[in-house]
């Protein structure tokens, strides 16, 4: 278990991180959002100790991350940072000798990921004549040769085509799978919704809202969804309590306080004419996200 707990960093006049706490469980998907510069590349240099914080304390499984905690974490830096013109195999093998394998393991742990993630036929290339987005799988192989027991994934997303955002969402699912606590940054709010359990939405250093994405989703008063076509521009059913949260091409959305019958919404939408749609409404985590940010 990954537990973050109080961190606060400052660079000069910038307080980067205020007071961030939240943990990843084992066998958990960890997603970390948040706007640019609001904090998530500083939380992740924190976990992995090659940033000090000011105050506040990381431990994985109950222990700091002294040296040999951090040679269990499995990281993908937002600067990248491998070496351009080293051989995509040699620099696999080297980076999992750095992190004591053998050198029989981490060949066959080089030749594992490298197979794994599509990129058999690029081992004897330099990594700056891949394309970015091979250069990207050659990270997640970099994060994952040394099998690790933590995965700490700077916006591992980004920059990949379709099929290797499924490659990187199937290892990441099998990762979690194997029990492994799994916590990466990403601005594609839709992927981190399928693919989290839970998330953390930072807002200027602080930590806006956490939990499990269900029930952060959920966590409004009652919505509901209507369509209703005969209904004149600018409808909304005069029920007491209700409130208008969003029209879009037609489709209403609304906010129900507290003991509103839903029954009273739909007689007023059937007042007028058909009614094509009438369903509970679950706002997405962009929507959420929104609203976090927006507060
Ligand atoms: N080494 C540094 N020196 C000074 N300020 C820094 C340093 N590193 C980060 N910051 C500042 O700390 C804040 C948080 O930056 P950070 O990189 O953690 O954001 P982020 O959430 O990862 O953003 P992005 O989505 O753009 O990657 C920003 O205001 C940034 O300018």
């Amino acid at each position: 278990m990954l537990e973050v707990d109080s961190v606060s960093k400052r660079f000069g006049n910038v307080l980067a991180l205020d007071g961030v706490s939240f943990s990843v469980d084992a066998g958990q998907l960890f997603g970390f959002v948040g706007s640019n510069g609001a904090g998530k590349t500083t939380t992740m240099r924190i976990i992995l100790g090659v940033l000090a914080s000011d105050s506040g304390s990381v431990t994985i499984n109950g222990s700091p991350v002294d040296l040999a905690v951090r040679q269990r974490i499995g990281y993908m830096p937002e600067e990248r940072g491998l070496y351009p013109k080293m051989r995509v195999g040699e620099q696999l093998v080297y980076l999992a000798r750095l992190h004591g394998l053998s050198p029989k393991d981490a060949r066959s742990a080089m030749e594992r990921w490298t197979e794994r993630l599509g990129l058999e036929d690029k081992r004897a290339m330099e990594l700056q004549a891949l394309s970015l987005g091979n250069q990207q799988r050659v990270q997640l192989a970099a994060a994952l040769v040394h099998d690790p027991s933590v995965l700490v994934l700077d916006e591992p997303f980004s920059g990949l085509d379709p099929v290797a955002v499924d490659v990187m969402t199937e290892v990441l699912r099998e990762k979690a799978t194997e029990g492994m606590p799994v916590v990466f940054s990403s601005h594609q709010l839709e992927l981190v919704q399928q693919l989290c359990d839970r998330v953390g939405i930072i807002k200027e250093g602080r930590m806006r809202a956490v939990g499990p994405v269900e029930e952060l989703r959920s966590r409004g008063g009652r919505m509901l969804e209507l369509w209703v076509p005969d209904a004149p521009p600018g409808w909304v059913p005069r029920v007491e309590g209700v409130q208008l949260v969003s029209e879009t091409d037609g489709v209403v959305v609304l906010e129900l306080e507290p003991g509103v019958d839903d029954q009273a919404v739909l007689r007023a939408a059937l007042g007028t004419g058909r009614v094509e749609r009438f369903a509970s409404h679950v706002p997405s985590l962009a929507d959420l996200y929104r609203e976090v940010v927006a507060a």
